[in-house]
């Protein structure tokens, strides 16, 4: 189809698809971001994160890869609708929706607090086929009528009833979007609340450069088989379940078998093995493991395998660790098959399997810190730009 056609548009029903519209890499990051940072989501089976929730949690320097991107959309939605008005953005979120998810047809702006939604935008970040299976998008009328997410892809549409769409049900693996909507009323500006939230935690001078994670409450991270109930007596911690899908499991220092609370758990300092492996560096959270071990299932595929006669700080456990984490692991699941099936896609979790070694672990430690620098800095640079024209956008180097 031709851009911003509108005698095209109107042929297509109000839709647009376009291919390779966000890179591999581009892909590849959005992914990272997700993995590391989700909170159960707002239907069954599904996970978000949200900007605000990256503000909330320590982690405001994340929301940096998102702003190109947001920016490219918005701009792809007014020319193709032919908007003379300015489009706000009101909802940036990853989403992810495991195994069992799905949604029938309706239209994006079907209740009453969604009736501010014009448009929406939902980039495909990985491919149906390859990382899951089922999950396939359709039109209830008009072309296209089905959609086959690919990686990179994205489809944009009006969000009322001349776009009533579903979602088949998700059988396998994990499917991940990145879904934008618009809307043509500043008061539901994203932009202006997310900025808000950047000014309160960065007025201080002092703060440092380099942001560690820091949980939210126990409760975000619980998975439950009944989403209507938070039970903690039945589903997982999904921060756990996913380091356990990737063959990692947590010592704490001292004994905390017989914690209670989970989100003082999410809080303690802790070490990660593999096997009877204990790596002996310490991550002052489960969030920052997690972002390390995830920044390193996206980074690896880069290393050349590492040389080993290079040394790290790994050591045999004792009987004594290994019984400690036997007893956590009931706490932080307590059903461990219901993990590997909402989360553990079997060609991935293998591939991973293989190519680790603490070395180059190690090496993605020190790249994670750099990395968390780098976007720190430039998000401190963007700012003072953004609260000035209270918008969210790609400040250029020279600006800065
Ligand atoms: O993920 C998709 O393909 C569409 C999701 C959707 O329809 C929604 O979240 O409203
Ligand atoms: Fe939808």
């Amino acid at each position: 189809m031709k851009m911003g056609d509108p005698e095209e548009a109107e042929e297509h029903g109000r839709r647009l698809i376009l291919h390779n519209f966000l890179s591999f890499q581009e892909c590849k990051e959005l992914e990272f971001i997700h993995k590391s940072n989700c909170t159960v989501g707002y239907r069954p089976h599904v996970f978000s994160t949200t900007l605000s929730h990256l503000i909330a949690t320590n982690s405001a320097h994340l929301i940096m890869p998102f702003v190109p991107i947001r920016e490219r959309l918005k701009e792809k939605v007014e020319e193709f609708f032919g908007c003379h008005y300015e489009l706000f953005v009101e909802f940036t979120g990853l989403i992810s929706w495991s195994r069992g998810s799905s949604i029938g047809w309706h239209s994006d702006d079907n209740r009453p607090y969604l009736k501010q939604r014009d448009f929406a935008a939902v980039c495909y970040l990985n491919s149906y086929g390859n990382d899951f299976k089922g999950g396939l998008f359709h039109f209830q009328d008009g072309d296209p009528a089905t959609i086959v997410p690919s990686g990179g892809d994205v489809v944009i549409y009006t969000a009322d009833s001349r776009n009533i769409h579903s979602v088949d049900e998700i059988t396998d693996g994990e499917r991940l979007t990145l879904a934008l909507w618009f809307s043509r009323d500043a008061t539901y500006d994203e932009d202006a609340k997310l900025i808000t939230l950047l000014s309160q935690n960065f007025l201080h001078d002092n703060a440092p450069e380099l942001c560690l994670p820091l949980p939210a409450s126990s409760n975000m991270y619980w998975f439950s088989p009944d989403q209507a109930s938070s039970d903690q007596q039945l589903g997982f911690d999904i921060c756990w379940a996913r380091l356990h899908v990737l063959g990692y499991d947590l010592l704490f220092h001292q004994d905390k078998s017989y914690c209670s609370n989970m989100s003082e758990l999410l809080m303690e300092p802790l070490r990660l093995t593999r096997g009877d492996e204990l790596f002996e560096h310490e991550f002052i959270n489960i969030l920052h493991a997690l972002q390390v071990v995830q920044f390193y299932c996206w980074k690896a595929p880069d290393f050349k395998s590492a040389k080993v006669e290079e040394t790290t700080s790994v050591v045999f456990l004792s009987q004594s660790q290994r019984e400690r984490f036997v007893c956590l692991k009931s706490l932080f699941a307590k059903d461990v098959r219901l993990v590997d099936s909402v989360f553990s896609n079997a060609t991935f979790v293998e591939s991973a399997r293989h190519s680790f070694n603490w070395v180059d672990f190690t090496i993605a430690i020190a790249m994670w810190e750099d990395y968390a620098r780098k976007l720190h800095r430039e998000l401190v640079m963007s700012l003072p730009h953004w609260r000035t024209q209270q918008s969210i956008f790609n400040v250029s180097l020279d600006e800065k």
